[in-house]
């Protein structure tokens, strides 16, 4: 039976980034070759100067997830990233900072309503992240579409077992109850989004270019198939990245209380609106923290790409039909030169900046395939956590070491360990 792509080889895609950052490596899995790229520059040519010779290999997860703009290539990805690109670069700014705000301040309420729980509620993070999701690109509630708010991420946690395998394999990876799963999955989510045709209730831009995309010849288009992978890339990315960071918080207090006092100063001093959003946004210390938070944590760690020819990379010999898989987390070339690439210093994040080589450009991928929604999830990570770290206290419920699970993203395995308590001295998110 082919091997899938466990979690066993995800942790070995972290120890060649902690053994040998920078360096380029070879990997057999199920008797194909994986080549695994860490030079910056090779990074660079697979994700933009050789784009054409490195496609996406997601053809399998395509089969049980949907297509979508994610796992398409040429003329089927620049269809289908027409339809949602303009509502993902030519949004409301201030717009987009009032709906993560008021998103972030319930979220705050919902995380400080048990105090003693010894496991941070990333259930009441998902929800929030993805309402603002879609009240910002689609303009309803997210409590109106009738589907519980993780069966997205659910059926790509299933279509996750064929994230990486290489071409013509993998066939023999499903089991009868993989596929009942899959197809209960797939009945329930794609079903649940079928209101969102009802444009007489539920209208926006990106939805009406969708459904006319269906008549469109040569595409097999489905507007469910597109949005469950949007609800995930949009959503679940910056819903796994907000547990992260309340858990470098937790593992870091230093460092907490330094964004504390900082973000706390903002909120105390300007009303909320667009004069504090600029401020939150142009904090030294905060930017660079997101740098780190997506360096040592990104959501999407690792991309996989497939050769289509032979080629040479710096050190190694790719050959075509190589798996390709592009370390955005052994690229981190600038923080290679600290004591310790592993922990976070925002000092020195920000003076390394935010140009190739660190957390917060390289975690968004580069070139024609870079993130469609690099600069809005960048708003909305920064609001909500100012609003979390002015509000909350974190700590640490147990000194755990940390271990990864792959469901279509990285989470950690098992949940957060971290419990949150409100700040007495400042809390005017309760108030509102
Ligand atoms: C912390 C938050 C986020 C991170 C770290 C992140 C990271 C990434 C990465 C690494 C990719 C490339 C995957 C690959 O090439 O295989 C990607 C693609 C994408 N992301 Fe994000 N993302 C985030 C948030 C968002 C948000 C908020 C949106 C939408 C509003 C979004 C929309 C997309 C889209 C549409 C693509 C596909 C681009 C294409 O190939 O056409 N992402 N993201």
């Amino acid at each position: 039976m082919s091997q899938q792509f466990s979690n066993d080889f995800w942790n070995r895609m972290y120890e060649l980034a902690r053994e040998a950052p920078g360096r380029n490596a070879e990997v057999m899995h199920d008797g194909g070759r994986v080549v695994v790229v860490q030079d910056l520059d090779d990074a660079d040519a697979v994700l933009r100067k050789r784009l054409a010779n490195y496609p996406k290999n997601l053809q399998w997860f395509a089969q049980v997830g949907g297509q979508s703009r994610l796992t398409e290539d040429g003329d089927q990805w620049r269809f289908r990233a027409g339809l949602s690109q303009p509502s993902f670069s030519r949004y409301d700014h201030d717009r987009g900072y009032a709906i993560s705000a008021r998103q972030a301040r319930r979220m705050a309420g919902l995380l400080a309503a048990n105090t003693k729980a010894p496991l941070l509620d990333e259930d009441a993070i998902h929800h929030s992240i993805l309402s603002i999701f879609t009240e910002m690109f689609l303009d309803v509630e997210l409590d109106r579409i009738p589907m519980a708010h993780d069966g997205p991420s659910r059926l790509i946690e299933l279509a996750s077992r064929y994230t990486c395998i290489h071409r013509g394999q993998g066939q023999d990876a499903h089991t009868k109850e993989h596929i009942r799963q899959i197809l209960e999955s797939r009945r329930q989510v794609f079903g649940g989004m079928q209101c969102l045709r009802d444009a007489g209730e539920y209208d926006s831009a990106m939805m009406r270019r969708m459904l006319a995309a269906e008549a469109v010849p040569g595409y097999d288009f489905r507007f469910e198939k597109e949005m469950t992978t949007l609800f995930v890339a949009g959503a679940d990315t910056a819903s796994n990245s907000t547990g992260w960071a309340l858990h470098l918080l937790a593992t870091y207090p230093e460092l907490q209380e330094r964004l504390h006092a900082g973000q706390r100063a903002i909120h105390a001093s300007l009303p909320d609106g667009p004069e504090r959003c600029k401020a939150i946004l142009a904090d030294q210390d905060l930017k660079a923290f997101v740098s780190e938070l997506l360096r040592l944590h990104s959501p999407l760690p690792f991309v996989t790409r497939v050769a289509r020819a032979d080629d040479r990379l710096s050190d190694i010999d790719v050959h075509a039909g190589d798996v390709v898989i592009v370390s955005l987390i052994g690229v981190n070339r600038k923080a290679m030169a600290r004591p310790d690439f592993w922990i976070p210093d925002i000092d020195a994040a920000a003076r390394e900046g935010v140009g190739m080589g660190t957390g917060i450009h390289s975690s968004f991928t580069w070139g024609a395939r870079v993130c469609g929604g690099r600069n809005f999830a960048l708003l909305e990570l920064t609001t909500v956590l100012s609003f979390l770290i002015a509000e909350l206290r974190l700590e640490l419920s147990e000194d755990l070491p940390v271990e990864n699970e792959w469901v279509g993203q990285m989470r950690r395995k098992g949940g957060h360990r971290v419990r949150v308590t409100p700040r007495v001295l400042f809390s005017p998110i309760f108030d509102q």
